[in-house]
């Protein structure tokens, strides 16, 4: 049978902190795959995670079909926004959350890889983070900074975690990121710049394709997943009306679930996906496709489709 076997795999998901989100839902399918999986967590929410996880108050989404338990390798803290503990500012390495946390920045990350488990740790590398201080702003009123910190913490961090961990994993490694469709086409409410983030993800995506391919061998991929009420999703405020909406005007009305994005990210981590590198795979129950929405107002009389 053809099947996903991740078995003697190591990733390291970045962008962990709780069981809502794509990361979390990516790491069991890697895990239920045969993967060891590393989490990368942002420290101010380290705390509450390791605390969430030691209660038990993760075990029902932690559980497997077989009813095993998914437990990660290590949790490691990470910044993604810092590449160096030197670029980190003062007042971040001294806050509270920081100080006791040693090197958590990108590069830092890959020195404690290398030094738990040797020079060649990881096979599979997942970017599922993102933060836009000013996402509830329209782009017109989205500050400098605000803007250079969604693009920076968003999708420069993808660019850092490639030149940081392909040298540390064997050949034939791969990379997901995940992107959303406000890249390409306007979605009012996803400001601050993170639409301008994810598009600058989705070309950065065929150009580390390219440079990461040929320089180490390794594939990079973005899944441009649906709306999802994650934690990150909520506190843009819209979530709900999104989810409703897309699950209103899908080919698939079915809502989409985190678990149809950790399965895809299985697949296209794995062997079976050897030949497909630099492109955006949608996960979204097919709402890239439409063109027009089926509210009854606006479908025609006998269209398959039509929301009454
Ligand atoms: N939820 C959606 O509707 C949706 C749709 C398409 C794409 N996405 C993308 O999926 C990815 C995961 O988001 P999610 O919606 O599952 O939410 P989530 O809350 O589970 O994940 C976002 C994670 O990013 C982490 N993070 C924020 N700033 C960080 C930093 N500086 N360093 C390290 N980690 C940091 C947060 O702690 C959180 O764990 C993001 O890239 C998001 O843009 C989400």
């Amino acid at each position: 049978m053809l099947k996903i076997d991740l078995t003697g795999r190591r990733a390291l998901v970045a962008g962990v902190a709780d069981d809502g989100g794509f990361g979390f839902a990516i790491a069991k399918s890697l895990a239920e795959a045969g993967a060891k999986v590393c989490v990368g967590t942002w420290p101010p929410a380290l705390g509450i995670f390791q605390t969430l996880l030691r209660r038990g108050k993760m075990d029902a989404s932690r559980k497997f079909a077989d009813g095993s338990l998914l437990e990660f390798e290590k949790i490691y803290p990470l910044d993604a926004a810092f590449d160096t503990l030197e670029s980190a500012p003062a007042e971040v390495r001294e806050n509270k959350r920081y100080k006791e946390l040693g090197d958590f920045s990108i590069a830092g990350l890959a020195a404690q890889l290398k030094s738990d488990f040797g020079e060649q740790p990881l096979d599979i590398v997942v970017h599922s983070l993102a933060n836009g201080p000013e996402v509830k702003k329209p782009l017109l009123e989205t500050s400098r900074a605000g803007y250079l910190e969604a693009v920076g913490v968003s999708a420069y961090s993808m660019v850092s975690m490639v030149a940081n961990f392909a040298p540390l994993m064997k050949k034939d490694g791969s990379f997901v990121s995940l992107t959303y469709m406000a890249s390409e086409r306007v979605i009012p409410g996803y400001g601050g710049g993170m639409s301008s983030a994810k598009a600058a993800l989705e070309s950065d995506t065929r150009v580390l394709a390219y440079e990461a391919g040929r320089k180490y061998g390794v594939r990079v991929n973005t899944i441009s997943a649906g709306p999802w009420a994650s934690r990150a999703a909520s506190a843009i405020g819209i979530i709900d009306a999104m989810v409703e909406y897309a699950s209103n005007n899908s080919p698939l009305t079915d809502a989409m679930t985190a678990e149809d994005v950790g399965n895809a990210a299985a697949f296209l981590v794995s062997p079976l996906a050897a030949g497909i590198t630099g492109t955006t795979m949608y996960v979204d129950k097919g709402y890239h496709t439409m063109g027009k929405a089926t509210d009854a107002r606006y479908a025609p009389p006998g269209d398959p489709g039509r929301n009454a």
